[in-house]
């Protein structure tokens, strides 16, 4: 296949791609040529559609705990932005449901959005320990991890991740 034919079947595939509803589960991102970014330049757009179609929603309560984690955080922090977005924390959960880990350990956790995400994924006996720097991160992650009622499985240690 000369370059010209292969660029064309590649940029047809991600025409393919990003149409609606055409989203094949054999997909490959080593088809995928180039980035293309959503509005917060982060998970790759075809890489979100996989993540969206193939995970689960985060079930109740901890989807309406999630939701207002994530405005709280947006209301009190200007910092807001390094919160994790809603489909990445649903993906998080799925990774979670699927490898059944006994332990996780997280490094900078802030408010403790992705702690809750993949919290509410673990199986009974498993812990997740979460590690912050910040203290008034911390503080709001320990409280939304409680209305959650994670508090058994999920467990907040302050400070340099370095020294733990
Ligand atoms: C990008 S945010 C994490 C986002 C978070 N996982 C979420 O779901 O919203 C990075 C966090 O790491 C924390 N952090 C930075 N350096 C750290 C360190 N040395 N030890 C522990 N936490 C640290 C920051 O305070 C910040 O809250």
């Amino acid at each position: 296949m000369s370059s010209l034919t292969a660029r064309s079947f590649r940029l047809q595939s991600l025409r393919q791609l990003i149409k609606p509803n055409s989203f094949k589960r054999d997909h490959s991102t080593s088809i995928v040529t180039s980035t293309v970014s959503n509005d917060n330049g982060r998970l790759r757009i075809e890489e979100e559609k996989y993540a969206d179609i193939y995970s689960s929603s985060i079930q109740q309560p901890y989807k309406d705990v999630l939701e207002s984690l994530a405005k709280r955080t947006e209301n009190e922090f200007s910092n807001a932005n390094m919160m994790i977005t809603s489909l990445q924390g649903k993906l998080m959960c799925q990774l979670i449901k699927l490898f059944r880990p006994r332990n996780v350990l997280e490094i900078g956790g802030f408010t403790g959005y992705s702690a809750i995400a993949m919290g509410s994924g673990l199986p009974s006996k498993a812990k997740l320990t979460s590690l912050e720097l910040n203290e008034k991160h911390a503080k709001m992650a320990e409280e939304y991890i409680r209305l959650a009622k994670l508090q058994n499985k999920i467990e907040i240690k302050v400070g340099p991740a370095s020294e733990r």
